[in-house]
């Protein structure tokens, strides 16, 4: 255990918490041993791989990159902002079990991307809402895409997010990679490149579980893969590798950006590992740097 230690000093940080050490190591030492032709990577984006805030202002979502006067008109950023201010804190309620937010969430989600059809979004336009957004990636961002992407590694991105505006985000930064597959809520745009309705089945906060199940479970790059590397900042984001076949050892790391006090124990006791108000990916790169480099031969 000391030598593991030693191999890992960014786990004795205080902004990492762990209910039980020894189980992380384990799975940790398990992950080295299967080497890296076992192993797949799923995240969240909003708030996971992108920061929740940077000089203590918020950054974006996927979905509050859009609210740009280039897309959106003035009485529809209002609208918009309102369900945001009613919602969030429907989100990240500590006192509310999930089945009790489950409606308001598709209610949140449902009149958003309502609004948004309305708007006639052209999809030519999305390039410069990202631009001219503040949304950034976790310190550390580049080494944790282009590791996975050298070691052949698939990496999920499962997202409650826009498919369309966090593609654009990777793409600007320079990091989506083939290896990259993403599950998420798309856009349809007409013949003519005007926002026309969503596709699929929505996803939202907490109905990953179930999409992970109907849309990930078959996808052709991450079978055979039974250990996973999973990064969310939401307790639903723990059911997306429910639909992993036969899963061997599934590390799962929480980003806790808000609320801390206040859901600091549902977080402990639901992730192997908390990181509290860190907005890199130190913790992720470093296990990731164990796992795929002290055992490459397979
Ligand atoms: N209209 C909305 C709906 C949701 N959000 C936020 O986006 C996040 C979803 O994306 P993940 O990549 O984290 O799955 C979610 O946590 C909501 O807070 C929004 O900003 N606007």
């Amino acid at each position: 255990t000391v030598l593991f230690l030693v191999q890992i000093p960014e786990l004795a940080k205080c902004s990492v918490l762990m209910r039980e050490r020894a189980k992380v190591e384990e799975k940790i030492q398990a992950m080295q041993c299967a080497g890296l032709s076992r192993l797949q990577v799923i995240s969240d984006f909003d708030m996971t791989l992108t920061r929740f805030a940077h000089n203590g202002i918020r950054v974006p979502t996927t979905h509050i990159i859009l609210n740009n006067k280039l897309l959106l008109s003035e009485d529809c950023l209002k609208k918009i902002r309102e369900l945001h201010n009613t919602f969030y804190p429907v989100e990240i309620d500590a006192n509310m079990t999930t089945e009790e937010k489950l409606p308001h969430m598709v209610e949140w989600w449902n009149n958003s991307h309502k609004l948004l059809i309305q708007q006639k979004i052209r999809k030519d336009l999305l390039f410069q809402a990202v631009t001219e957004s503040n949304v950034m990636l976790r310190d550390g961002y580049k080494a944790f895409f282009d590791h996975l992407y050298e070691q052949r590694v698939p990496l999920l991105v499962f997202s409650a997010g826009i498919g369309d505006v966090l593609e654009e985000v990777m793409r600007q930064n320079h990091v989506f990679h083939p290896n990259i597959h993403v599950v998420s809520n798309y856009m349809d745009f007409d013949d003519t490149g005007v926002l026309q309705a969503f596709e699929g089945q929505l996803i939202h906060t907490f109905n990953k579980g179930e999409v992970a199940v109907s849309q990930t479970a078959g996808l052709k790059q991450m079978q055979g893969r039974p250990n996973v590397l999973l990064l969310g900042d939401s307790l639903g984001d723990l059911t997306m590798a429910d639909g992993v076949a036969e899963p061997q050892n599934i590390l799962t790391i929480g980003f806790l950006n808000d609320q801390v006090e206040e859901r600091k124990k549902s977080y402990v006791n639901s992730f192997d590992i908390v990181l509290v108000e860190d907005e890199t990916m130190d913790v992720p790169n470093v296990i990731l740097r164990n796992i795929l480099t002290l055992r490459d031969d397979k």
